[in-house]
């Protein structure tokens, strides 16, 4: 059996990885951790009934960790919070199920550096949908065919996300300048906007939008546009908790969801 905690298990995505890791068989709710309901039932927060699992405060997280035995951490929390949370984690022996998106090229080689010291496992991944990780494939494929034409990147998600643009945007961008040999990023235009050979990459925010993600490859006289939707976080969800169970036979190293899925 799998003990997995969640650290971020007060918010959107904590409460429904806890109902996603209540359904799954070999895993287990281990520990539970927010700055928010501390001390209160981490199953009455998540509404799946009582799991006897307490919401701890981060600063007893290594004490936690080991009286709870857990040995995977899922984390969808904030990039500072995460970025301070992974050592301890990594320290702790424990492996990690990073969602979190928003890090700084410095956070991003904190987390890792963590792991690799303490000879751990992460898997990192800005989407764990299986729909969004066969679409960075697809926008792979398409500009190896379309690299003359312009290329927009437009996400939207929900007005109560705190950072923008979007890590799955960012990663759409990466992996499209990764095939064509390094392209720019400009975010938003405003004013008189020559096009240059770059990326533009544009983040809308409101109501609800639980995550929409368009490719717009423009040419002289059509265009292609590649779009993802989510319908429901539990896309999100479901793929993390998936991961938090292959890690546990998995060498130690960082690892995406291109491993998960066998991309
Ligand atoms: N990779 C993926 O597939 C997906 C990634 N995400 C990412 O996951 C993250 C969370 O998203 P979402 O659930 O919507 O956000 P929420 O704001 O709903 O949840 C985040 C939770 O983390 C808590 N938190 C903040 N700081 C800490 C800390 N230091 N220690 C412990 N808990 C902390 C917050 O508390 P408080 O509110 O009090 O600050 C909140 O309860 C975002 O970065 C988002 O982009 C989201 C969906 C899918
Ligand atoms: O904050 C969200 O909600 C989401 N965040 C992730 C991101 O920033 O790419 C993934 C998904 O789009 C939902």
């Amino acid at each position: 059996m799998i003990n997995a905690a969640v650290t971020g298990a007060s918010g959107r995505m904590g409460k429904l990885l806890i109902e996603n890791i209540i359904k799954m068989e070999g895993i287990q709710l281990s520990a539970a951790f927010d700055l928010a309901n501390i001390g209160k039932d981490a199953g009455e927060v998540a509404q799946v009934g009582k799991l006897d699992v307490p919401i701890s405060d981060v600063a007893d997280m290594a004490t936690v960790l080991k009286e709870s035995k857990t040995n995977v951490v899922i984390d969808f929390t904030i990039a500072n919070a995460t970025a301070a949370n992974a050592p301890v984690v990594a320290e702790a022996g424990v492996d990690l199920v990073i969602g979190t998106t928003g890090f700084s090229p410095e956070q991003r080689s904190l987390i890792e550096d963590a792991v690799i010291k303490n000879n751990t496992t992460a898997i990192i991944s800005p989407n764990y949908s299986v729909g969004v990780n066969v679409f960075f494939k697809i926008l792979q494929e398409t500009a190896k065919y379309l690299s003359e034409y312009d290329i927009e990147i437009i996400e939207a998600h929900h007005n109560q996300k705190k950072d923008a643009p979007s890590g799955t945007a960012m990663r759409a961008a990466e992996v499209i300048s990764e095939t064509l040999g390094g392209k720019d990023f400009v975010y938003g235009r405003e004013g008189l906007a020559p096009r240059e050979k770059e990326i533009g990459i544009h983040a809308v925010r409101g109501g609800d939008i639980v995550g929409d993600h368009t490719v717009l490859f423009a040419g002289g006289s059509e265009r292609i546009e590649i779009k993802h939707q989510a319908h429901s976080r539990n896309a999100f969800a479901s793929g993390a908790v998936i991961s938090a169970i292959w890690i546990a036979n998995a060498e130690p190293g960082i690892y995406t969801m291109d491993d998960i899925l066998g991309f």
